[in-house]
Formats: C-alpha cells, sequence, structure tokens
C-alpha cells in the first residue's frame, strides 16, 4: 500500500473493471470489494476515479476504514504528507506524582500521609476534544487524581482498543464471542493483574513478571483501573467489556483476598495469564439481588473433607468459558448466616453449563449452571464457613463501581456518536447540530454524564483511601446510589441517542451499530448488581446508618 499517486493516474481507474476511489488523500482499489460492498457496486461505480471522501464519510463511520484499510488501501496520493518518522528515541517523559487534596475539617476520612501538596497540572489533551465526550482530564482541565502514569496508560490501552478492537466489535458481537486470543492478551499486558483491586497489583504473576508496560506495580492505583475499564467501555459494547472483564472482575477479588493460600497460588497464575477464566456465581433462578435468600446446597461429607454442592445459578457471566467458578453456597441455616463462597473447578465433575439467550451483552456468555453432586474439597472454602455473606457484600462495591464506568462511558459513546453525527447528517437543509431540538437532548445527556462522573471519582478516591473494609461500611449507600444514577443515566443518552441516529440505529451493524448495541445493553446494567429500586432504597438506609454511627443530630 505504498503507492504514490497523481489525481490522473487515479482518474484512469475508472471502470466497473478497474475500479479505484481516493478517501481523504488515500487510494483505494475496490475492482473485486465491489461485489461485496453491502451498499452496492453502483454507488461505487459512480465515484470510480474520482475522489469519493465526502460521500464516504456520508455513510460510514472511522471503523470501517481502519477494518478495510489493508485490504483495499493501494497508495496515498502524491500531493499527501508522507507520514512523519518516528524519532529514534521518544523524548522522557516527566512523571508528576499524584496530588493528595486534603480532607475538610470534621471528616472522618484518613489523612494523606504523604506531604504531596503539588499543585494540580493539567496534563496534554488526548482524543478528539469534542466537549464532554471524555472525562474533562483528557482534555486539559485540571484534575487532582491524573498524573502522568494514567496519562501513558491512557494512552496504551487506547491504542490497543482502537487497533485491536474497535474494528471487530460488530462482529464478534453477532458472533456471541470474543476471540481467546484477546482475553489472552489481557493477560500478557498484565491487565488482569491490574485489575483485582490490589496495590500493588502482582507483576510477578504475569506472564514474563513484566506487569504493565506504562504502569510500574507500585504505582498502580484505583483510577488506572478505572481508567483501563473506561477505554475498554469506549468499544460501545457490553458484550465485549463482559467478555474480558465481566467474570474476572467480580469471581477473581474474592479469592484473592479470602482464599487459602495454596489454592491461590495453584489457580491464580492460569488466571492472571488469561489461559483459564474464572466467574462469580451467586444469582439463582429464584434468588437475584435477594442473595441471602439462595438455595444452592453444600453439605460437608461424613469424613469432613468434602462439600458435596447441589444447586442452579442462572445469568452467570462468562460460565459457558470457565474452568473456576466463585461460587455463593448454603452451608447453613437460613438467612445471611447460612452462606458460605466455594472455589468450584469444573474438572471436579458434576458442573453443567449452558449459554443463555438475552436481549443484550451477546459476546458476555450469559450462563445458566446446574452442580450436580460436585465433591468440592474443603481447602476451596473462601473466607471461614457461613461468614460468606461479608465475602459478597465486601465484593458488591467493586463490582458496582465497574458498573457504574462502563455505564458512564457507554453514555458517554451515545453522547460522542451522536454529536459527530449531528455534525455531518443534514435534515430540513441544516445540520442536526444546528437544530436547538437536537442541542436541547445533546446539553441534557452531557449534564448527566459529568454530573454522575465526578461523583464517581470522588468515591473512587474515597475506596482508595479507605480500603475494603471501611468502604464496605461507609460507601455502600453512595455507591448504590450512583449505580442507580449512571444506569438512568445510560437509559437516557441511548434512548436520546437512538432518537437523533433515526433509522440507523433501529438496524443493526452501519453507522448507528453502537446505539443501536448500547440501547440493547441498557437492561444488562439497570438489573444486575442491584436493581435500580433496591440500589436506591439501600442508598438511603444505609447512609442513615453510617451516619447516626457518626453521631448525626437530626
Ligand atoms: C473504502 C471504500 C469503502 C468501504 C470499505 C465500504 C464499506 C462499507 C460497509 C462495510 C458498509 C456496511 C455498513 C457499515 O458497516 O457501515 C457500507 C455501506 C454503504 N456504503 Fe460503503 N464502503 C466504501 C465506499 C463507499 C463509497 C465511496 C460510497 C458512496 C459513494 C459508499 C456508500 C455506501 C452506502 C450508501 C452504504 C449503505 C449505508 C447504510 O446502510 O446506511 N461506500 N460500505
Amino acid at each position: 500500500m505504498s503507492g504514490r499517486f497523481s489525481t490522473a493516474d487515479v482518474a484512469s481507474h475508472n471502470k466497473a473493471d478497474n475500479l479505484w476511489i481516493i478517501v481523504d488523500e488515500d487510494v483505494y482499489d475496490l475492482t473485486k470489494f465491489q461485489e461485496e460492498h453491502p451498499g452496492g457496486k453502483k454507488i461505487l461505480q459512480r465515484v470510480a476515479g474520482k475522489d469519493a471522501s465526502k460521500q464516504f464519510w456520508k455513510y460510514h463511520n472511522e471503523s470501517i476504514l481502519k477494518k478495510f484499510q489493508k485490504q483495499l488501501q493501494v497508495g496515498s496520493l502524491d500531493s499527501k504528507a508522507a507520514p512523519p518518522t518516528p524519532p529514534a528515541t521518544p523524548p522522557a517523559k516527566k512523571e508528576k506524582e499524584l496530588v493528595k487534596p486534603s480532607a475538610e475539617p470534621g471528616v472522618v476520612a484518613p489523612q494523606p500521609t504523604a506531604a504531596v501538596e503539588e499543585e494540580a497540572e493539567a496534563l496534554d489533551p488526548f482524543g478528539d476534544l469534542v466537549p464532554y465526550a471524555d472525562p474533562s482530564w483528557y482534555q486539559s482541565y485540571h484534575s487532582p487524581y491524573f498524573n502522568e502514569t494514567h496519562a501513558a496508560l491512557r494512552e496504551e490501552v487506547r491504542e490497543w482498543v482502537e487497533e485491536e478492537i474497535m474494528p471487530n466489535v460488530t462482529e464478534w458481537e453477532e458472533a456471541k464471542k470474543v476471540p481467546d486470543k484477546i482475553f489472552k492478551q489481557m493477560g500478557e499486558r498484565g491487565y488482569l493483574a491490574g485489575l483485582l483491586g490490589i496495590h500493588p497489583y502482582p507483576a510477578h504473576l504475569t506472564p514474563n513478571g513484566a506487569g504493565v508496560k506504562s504502569v510500574p506495580p507500585e504505582k498502580w492505583d484505583l483510577f488506572h483501573e478505572m481508567l483501563l475499564t473506561d477505554e475498554l467501555s469506549r468499544s460501545g459494547s457490553g458484550g465485549l467489556v463482559w467478555n474480558l472483564i465481566g467474570g474476572f472482575g467480580i469471581g477473581c477479588p474474592p479469592l484473592v483476598k479470602f482464599g487459602k493460600k495454596e489454592v491461590v497460588q495453584r489457580v491464580l497464575p492460569e488466571i492472571l495469564s488469561g489461559d483459564k477464566r474464572i466467574c462469580l456465581a451467586i444469582t439463582e433462578p429464584d434468588a437475584g439481588s435477594d442473595v441471602a435468600n439462595l438455595t444452592c446446597e453444600a453439605k460437608l461429607s461424613e469424613d469432613g473433607k468434602h462439600y458435596i454442592v447441589n444447586g442452579e445459578k442462572k445469568w452467570i457471566t462468562n460460565g459457558i468459558w470457565c474452568e473456576y467458578f466463585t461460587v455463593a453456597v448454603r452451608t447453613g441455616g437460613e438467612g445471611m448466616n447460612g452462606v458460605s463462597v466455594l472455589l468450584i473447578e469444573r474438572s471436579m465433575g458434576g458442573v453443567s453449563t449452558r449459554r443463555m439467550d438475552c436481549q443484550g451483552v451477546w459476546s458476555s456468555g450469559t450462563t445458566y449452571i446446574t452442580f450436580e453432586d460436585v465433591n468440592v474439597p474443603v481447602e476451596n472454602l473462601i473466607g471461614k464457613e457461613n461468614q460468606g455473606f461479608k465475602v459478597v457484600m465486601t465484593n458488591f462495591n467493586h463490582e458496582r463501581i465497574g458498573i457504574i464506568i462502563q455505564c458512564l462511558r457507554f453514555s458517554r459513546v451515545c453522547y460522542e456518536e451522536s454529536m459527530k453525527y449531528a455534525h455531518k447528517r443534514k435534515t430540513f437543509g441544516k445540520r442536526l447540530i444546528d437544530h436547538p431540538v437536537i442541542r436541547l437532548k445533546l446539553a441534557h445527556m452531557a449534564r448527566q454524564i459529568e454530573a454522575s462522573y465526578n461523583w464517581l471519582e470522588n468515591l473512587i478516591y474515597q475506596c482508595q483511601r479507605m480500603g475494603d473494609m471501611e468502604a464496605m461500611l461507609k460507601l455502600g449507600g453512595a455507591i448504590a446510589s450512583l449505580k442507580a444514577q449512571s444506569t438512568t443515566t445510560f437509559e437516557f443518552c441511548a434512548r436520546e441517542a437512538s432518537q437523533i441516529f433515526g433509522g440507523l440505529s433501529y438496524s443493526r451493524g452501519g453507522q448507528g451499530a453502537k446505539v443501536e448495541r448500547l440501547y440493547r445493553d441498557v437492561r444488562a446494567y439497570a438489573i444486575p448488581g442491584g436493581s435500580e429500586e433496591i440500589m436506591l432504597d439501600l442508598s438511603i438506609r444505609q447512609a442513615l446508618r453510617v451516619h447516626k454511627a457518626l453521631g448525626m443530630k437530626l
């Protein structure tokens, strides 16, 4: 694809059997491709030998060029500037320390220990700079939370997502499967190790012991985790995100934090390398948010060496692909004090999984599981017997924060796609963006996204300072509330984006692909991890309990 051509050269390829076009000063040979072009061959023949940039951008988005470039591009116009040659050694980046805001007087949160009082400096602008389409720290606004290590990770992840993931998401979603090599890359790049909620992340357990390329383990914090999930969510596919981190992100942390050392040492390396998968199995056909009433039973064998597990689990993300299952079971009497958590391994026998067909998140592998007389060694108990509720509850904050990050980025994707489309689509002689009614829709999307995201940053900071236990006690209410806020924001943005895209977001694929897919994914966020109704009620009950303990005066 390295040829250089004049416009006259391209103009000579202007027949159906010799069909070249120009898009943005690059030259494409569509002679063979025209037969399979979803928009038809005649439309291509009409622009044969010509600059078709305007027509191209009217009907397609960026991912199409990325996907077909290798196959169809034969070169560029000789008038196009040659791509810059990269410098032999990239300029060294100056690292700024994380700036930690000091707590207000009277706030119970622990005070920062390191006396880092440097002023928060804005980082270089990054991305397309569409207002509100990225977090404000991407766009040269000041932030107390992000430093150069976050900027480096952002660049690393974005490049990978743009190259390896973006062009293929629609295809994978339709196939209901993401190629295994992508999950494997999550391991190789150290991302799985970074998503455990553990700092420093266990770099020695990543393949080659290398960890994450742009962030050493000791610098890793919850904002890196947040950013990783956020950037993955730019794919505009809940299925893709859940395929890569859905099961792992909620199934692995309880094992690492509460599992027996020998068991963790045995299984963790092959999970963090991306060779084997793990998921969390709590929900049952008859017990969703009502965890305390689950019925999957684990009976201790007479010799006390095994639990014998029988029961069913439903809507389990990634289950069909997993070797390991972090499972909530009943080992004691009724209610929350009879619940334990076990690591069940497929190789133990008696584990069956089948894919469930769902409204959204198609490539996430939603699963129905049956356990029939599974013999689980007692060493595989995670936490203490009958105290599994604590393990489950600690995990909920991590799970819900993941849901919030994804929902807010998906809302941004809906907004960004709408903003870009509104600048090219014309109705009644005007671009959509020139209609006040469309700007109003965008404004309502943006205000909800920004307000929710700013609360999210604050809660991540609180989690970072508090640690799991304190965060579980103090932040459960606020996180539950923000979960409801983010899913309603997502639902609103998906609807408004769909109205702006019209028919293009009703059919699958093409320019409205992300919006159509996200519209279907909304319920997968609003229902699991605690439904909106339960979250909102909990947010008040929990906050009152905490503030009573803090000395609230009514
Ligand atoms: C590099 C050249 C091109 C490639 C690789 C390409 C590829 C595609 C693909 C994959 C689609 C399916 C929809 C989607 O996924 O977006 C499509 C649809 C379409 N294309 Fe192209 N195309 C090219 C050039 C053009 C040009 C130059 C025109 C117009 C002159 C055009 C007009 C259309 C139309 C009208 C549709 C249907 C859009 C819709 O369903 O709303 N394409 N093209």
